[in-house]
């Protein structure tokens, strides 16, 4: 294996040994707590911009199938690992991991103790970092770290979203998804439940939307920092009044933007498979899939949305409703991919909505 090296901005430098491309990428280093689901979240557009950590010290057991892709690819920079296994063994498994990062151009480090690097962003918060396999000095890689931009200053919904219309499923109800970076286990819940998916760029404007005549919009999962995704903030708004509006955590986010709340980039964020959230109004605790760097702050209750669940580890938003238009979303990932399918009511419930409307 070559040789391969993590620096981040605070001075940390890291070696290790590289796989998959040999290269150099950066971006903002993140943990993940979930035990698998490496596939899924590679290829989750809401990791563009991230190099992403798994605490979980064994990863790539049993390959890489392209049925578990959430979108056309790895959209992480990078991967960070403990041990990366060589020799998966799973009856659906047609690649291995260090193969698949190759084959999309994605840098691995494996052999880091992933589990003290992760107390230090817990204690620090997220780094901005690179991974690179090249022959560059240690005091120049860290200059270039340094002068990387921070994610809060990079358009990265515009680099996933698609850029023309897309159709999926058929059935007599039609949702129109804004494409800011959509995984494909969100379509496929709606195609399962028969409803046509109109997929748009996340920028198409209210009257392209509406041309469709759709029964409802939903704005999806993405990267970076919502406030800087203002032409779908104000969508949102145009639309709010004409259709039921659903989304689904940038979605959530943008949502909550659209109606006054404040957006807060958290310490080190949400990611992994059992983040428990409390529905305020029924009591019950799910088990929730998430992948966020920022939340939602609502401190004044003359806002017209108001708190439907939160997070039982901190006590962030986790969902929120308008309190007159049928307008919900929620913070976490009800589709999984990977994760548990306890909100899966989710989206019957929308479905409802939209059939009612
Ligand atoms: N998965 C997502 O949609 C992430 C939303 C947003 N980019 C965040 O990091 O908070």
């Amino acid at each position: 294996m070559m040789e391969a090296k993590l620096v981040l901005e605070d001075g940390t430098v890291i070696h290790g040994k590289g796989f998959g491309s040999e290269t150099t990428k950066f971006g903002e280093l993140i943990f993940c707590t979930s035990m698998t689901g490496y596939v899924e979240s590679l290829t989750d557009p809401s990791y563009k911009g991230h190099i992403l950590m798994m605490t979980y010290p064994l990863i790539g057991n049993y390959g890489v199938n392209p049925e578990w892709y959430q979108s056309d690819g790895i959209k992480a920079e990078g991967l960070v690992i403990r041990e990366l296994c060589q020799q998966p063994s799973h009856y659906a498994c047609e690649s291995n991991l260090s193969k698949f990062l190759e084959d999309y151009g994605i840098p691995g480090i494996c052999e880091v103790d992933t589990r003290a690097l992760t107390i230090k962003i817990r204690k620090i918060g997220s780094l901005k970092g690179a991974i690179s396999t090249e022959d560059i000095s240690d005091k120049e890689l860290l200059s270039m770290v340094r002068e990387y931009p921070d994610i809060t200053e990079i358009d990265l919904v515009d680099e996933v979203s698609t850029k023309k219309p897309k159709f999926f499923g058929e059935g007599n109800r039609t949702l129109v998804i804004l494409d800011c970076g959509v995984k494909r286990n969100i379509i496929r819940s709606f195609v399962e439940r028969k409803t046509q998916v109109i997929l748009l760029p996340y920028h198409a404007a209210p009257t392209e939307i509406l041309e469709y005549d759709p029964d409802a919009v939903l704005v999806s999962n993405g990267p970076g920092d919502p406030r800087r995704v203002k032409n779908v903030i104000y969508t949102i708004k145009k639309l709010s009044n004409k259709l039921p509006i659903f989304g689904i955590c940038l979605g959530h986010q943008l949502i909550s933007l659209a109606f006054g709340a404040k957006i807060f980039k958290m310490k080190f964020g949400h990611r992994g498979s059992n983040h428990p959230v409390k529905d305020i109004e029924s009591g019950e605790v799910y088990i929730t899939s998430q992948n966020h760097g920022f939340a939602v702050d609502i401190s004044s209750s003359d806002l017209p949305i108001e708190i439907t669940q939160i997070n039982l580890n901190d006590g962030t938003i986790e969902g929120i409703k308008h309190k007159e238009l049928p307008i919900l979303s929620v913070q976490y990932h009800p589709e999984a991919g990977p994760g548990p399918y306890d909100t899966r009511w989710l989206f019957d419930k929308f479905i409802k909505i939209m059939d009612e409307y």
